[in-house]
């Protein structure tokens, strides 16, 4: 298989953009209207997403050996759409049709052949993946809505109770489609350990104009019910009986998975006695957005825990003032710690540029590549990256 020439002819067709996606779900949606459905209502921020997705796993098949758990965290994961194998010949039989209309002469044999190897290697990892996932896990879990509650000016908690078991470590991340925004999926991360009543806490910021957070602080209460994906992500999770000292740094609504990892830590000190040392930063842009200060106050007193409140824009905040990662990063000599950092992609950017700056070594920082789950949506739901593929490799967006 030629790989250059793939990648090569891929980014010829990146380059066409709009056209060329306008053709392929034209092709997909002509060919086979029934899968229409699984996409949302309106196309307007899937867009490229699933095409642009396809194109990328595809055109880098040649890492599939070395790690698959990407695609097989994609082929199980695509349960939660309804898609079944059949659907797999469909989206490639489209994909290449959309190659070949924009290659013209250049679409030759060699190259029709290796793009149809490639895609078939992916699309094989996947299947087989969810038929695996198939005996023992439901393709998404039904969560009844047991509370809605405020928190801060922007932020909504939301508690979901799934009816059946769902088993996630802190500081993973899962997909959520509430009623009012069907096939609107976007990523949340539980904001607390598991609970013995299995009832999840989730930490949602409320976007001016954002259609799902907005939907989800509007019109979700009590008695809905709502859909989870599988738990994903390992970056921010971590082993409560090995793990040595901890800088957390959170902006924003990304302290939610930091959260749930320091209530599993209390938990483990609970039962042991013992804990690492914790230190966390918390990033807000005012006081009232510090959404959890009274909570993080109250686990201040645990001697193993330190929580710094840090505010960036207001001069009139009696506390540490600025950005979280710059004043984490100033504040102490990090050697021997873990860092894990979680918050919108600059801010995890920037963070990760402090900490090396004043001599973290880049291994010791942990974070998930997040991004903007849509464009209405902002900076404010996230998609975590899963293993080796960058973001926007996410097809189900
Ligand atoms: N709700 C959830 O379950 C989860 C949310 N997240 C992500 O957390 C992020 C939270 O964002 P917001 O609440 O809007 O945070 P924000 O915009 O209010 O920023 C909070 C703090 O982060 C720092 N910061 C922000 N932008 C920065 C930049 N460009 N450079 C350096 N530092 C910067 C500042 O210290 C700021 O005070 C979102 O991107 C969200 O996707 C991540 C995981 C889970």
């Amino acid at each position: 298989m030629n790989i250059s020439a793939l990648q090569a002819s891929w980014r010829a067709v990146v380059e066409i953009g709009d056209d060329a996606i306008q053709h392929f779900y034209s092709h997909l949606f002509l060919a086979h209207p029934e899968v229409r459905d699984m996409f949302p209502v309106s196309m307007s921020t899937q867009r490229d997403r699933f095409f642009a997705a396809l194109g990328h796993i595809v055109t880098n098949v040649e890492s599939l050996g070395d790690d698959p758990s990407f695609v097989q965290h994609l082929g199980r994961d695509h349960r939660r759409f309804g898609v079944v194998a059949a659907h797999y010949p469909a989206a490639g039989a489209s994909l290449l049709a959309t190659l070949e209309h924009f290659h013209g002469d250049a679409w030759t044999p060699e190259l029709a052949a290796d793009w149809g190897a490639a895609y078939e290697a992916v699309a094989g990892l996947m299947v087989a993946a969810a038929a695996d996932a198939e005996k023992d896990t439901p393709p998404w879990w039904d969560a009844d809505v047991v509370s809605v509650q405020r928190k801060g000016l922007d932020f909504v908690l939301v508690e979901l109770q799934p009816r059946i078991p769902f088993r996630y470590r802190p500081g993973q991340s899962m997909a959520i489609e509430v009623p009012q925004r069907p096939r609107q999926w976007r990523y949340v991360s539980p904001a607390a350990a598991p609970r013995p009543d299995g009832v999840l806490e989730l930490h949602i910021e409320v976007i001016p104009g954002g259609q799902v957070t907005g939907a989800i602080a509007r019109d979700l209460v009590p008695g809905h019910s709502v859909k989870l994906g599988a738990p994903i992500g390992n970056r921010l999770t971590i082993d409560p009986d090995t793990c040595g000292d901890l800088l957390l740094i959170a902006g924003g609504s990304g302290l939610a998975p930091l959260r749930a990892v320091i209530q599993q830590l209390d938990q483990r000190w609970g039962t042991s006695g013992g804990a690492p040392n914790v230190l966390l930063f918390h990033g807000a842009r005012n006081r009232a957005n510090l959404y959890d200060h009274d909570y993080l106050t109250h686990m201040s007193s645990r001697e193993w825990f330190t929580y710094v409140p840090v505010v960036s824009e207001d001069p009139t905040f009696a506390g540490h003032r600025g950005l979280v990662g710059t004043v984490a990063a100033e504040m102490y000599w990090w050697e021997g710690y873990t860092a894990l950092v979680c918050g919108s992609p600059p801010m995890v950017e920037h963070t990760i540029g402090e900490l090396t700056r004043v001599g973290l070594d880049p291994e010791s920082i942990s974070y998930e590549d997040f991004a903007p789950a849509a464009p209405s949506d902002s900076t404010r739901t996230a998609i975590p990256s899963g293993t080796t593929n960058s973001l926007e490799v996410h097809p189900w967006r």
